[in-house]
């Protein structure tokens, strides 16, 4: 592997290869000093307990709420506040005034330009957006306006994805001489397969609503107008509706059936299922006769 590193980029210094970048041991602690000195912008949480449904703002509207080192420490604590939040369904990731997320903040990104600083910010970005996406809800992403680079790699954590019709998704990374570094490489391909997510990626091209929907990217197109609302609506009429408990463990199931070996995955499934077997909601069902067509 360092062989590749060396005959493809060989400015790369010798000691960076794969496997010493690897082996680096990223302390996430450590990382998330050295981020949140890099102000600008907020990451912003609401939890309505009422529906049940948490929203993320994404808030640097001056830059088309690009991510600078602390909007990504106020994201993973936002993650965190959540992992605890036991009566969450759902959650929407979104930005301010009319934009998804321009990506990092190039005044950020500027400053930390070693592979060393990189590799560093990857690992925490990869532990957010592991988190995130291993959330016991529902998540969709809510791409307004433009969602580039590394904001286009935000939006595949997310289970679902709506688009406005006024809006456009790049994976423009490979345009600014790297790759993907927020882990969306990976989950592009988990979600399109290999052959949709290399042209994506590999062209850097950015799609409209239209292409977005008709490749599978998003699920939903949206008008620009209310977006948020109906994002909302369309998540509780569709994913939300029922007991809690019940779409954490749903969700739970899919996530296991989807990383883990098979095995692993049935035996975590008869242990959510049985859980809920004789239970309230379970009694309550069967008492009415329900009829299902
Ligand atoms: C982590 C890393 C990675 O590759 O993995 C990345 O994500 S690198 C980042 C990848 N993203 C990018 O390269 C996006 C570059 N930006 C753009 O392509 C464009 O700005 C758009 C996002 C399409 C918006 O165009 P539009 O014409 O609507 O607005 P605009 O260009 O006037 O932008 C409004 C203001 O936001 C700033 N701005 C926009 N994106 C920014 C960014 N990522 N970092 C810092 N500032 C940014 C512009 O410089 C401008 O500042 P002033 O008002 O002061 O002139």
């Amino acid at each position: 592997m360092a062989a590749f590193v060396k005959s493809s980029c060989s400015w790369i210094p010798r000691f960076i290869s794969y496997r010493g970048l690897s082996s680096l041991n990223s302390n996430l602690r450590d990382t998330k000093d050295l981020l949140i000195k890099y102000n600008g912008g907020t990451v912003d949480l609401v939890k309505d307990t009422t529906t049940g449904i948490a929203t993320i703002s994404l808030n640097n509207p001056g830059k088309k709420n690009a991510l600078t080192g602390k909007m990504m420490v106020e994201l993973a604590d936002n993650i965190s506040e959540l992992e605890t939040w036991g009566g969450g369904k759902g959650l929407i990731l979104t930005g301010t005034e009319g934009s998804f997320c321009s990506g990092g903040d190039l005044d950020f990104v500027k400053k930390v330009l070693t592979p060393e600083l990189g590799f560093q910010m990857s690992c925490f970005m990869h532990d957010t957006l592991s988190r995130l996406h291993q959330l016991p809800m529902i998540s969709v992403a809510l791409i307004q306006g433009g969602a580039f680079g590394g904001g286009a790699e935000l939006t595949t954590a997310c289970d679902f994805r709506t688009m406005t019709e006024s809006a456009r998704i790049g994976f423009v990374n490979i345009k600014m001489g790297v790759i993907t570094g927020f882990s969306g490489g990976t989950r592009l391909t988990r979600i399109l397969g290999q052959r949709k997510a290399l042209d994506i990626l590999c062209s850097g091209r950015s799609l409209d609503c239209n292409d977005a929907k008709t490749i599978g990217l998003v699920d939903l197109v949206i008008p620009d107008m209310d977006s948020l609302d109906k994002t909302k609506s369309w998540l509780i009429k569709n994913y939300c509706t029922w007991d809690t408990e019940i779409i954490r463990r749903v969700k739970q199931v899919t996530l296991a059936a989807a990383e883990m070996d098979i095995e692993t995955s049935l035996a975590r499934e008869r242990i959510l299922f049985s859980q809920l077997w004789g239970g309230p909601a379970q009694k309550a069902a069967v008492s009415k006769n329900l009829k299902h067509n």
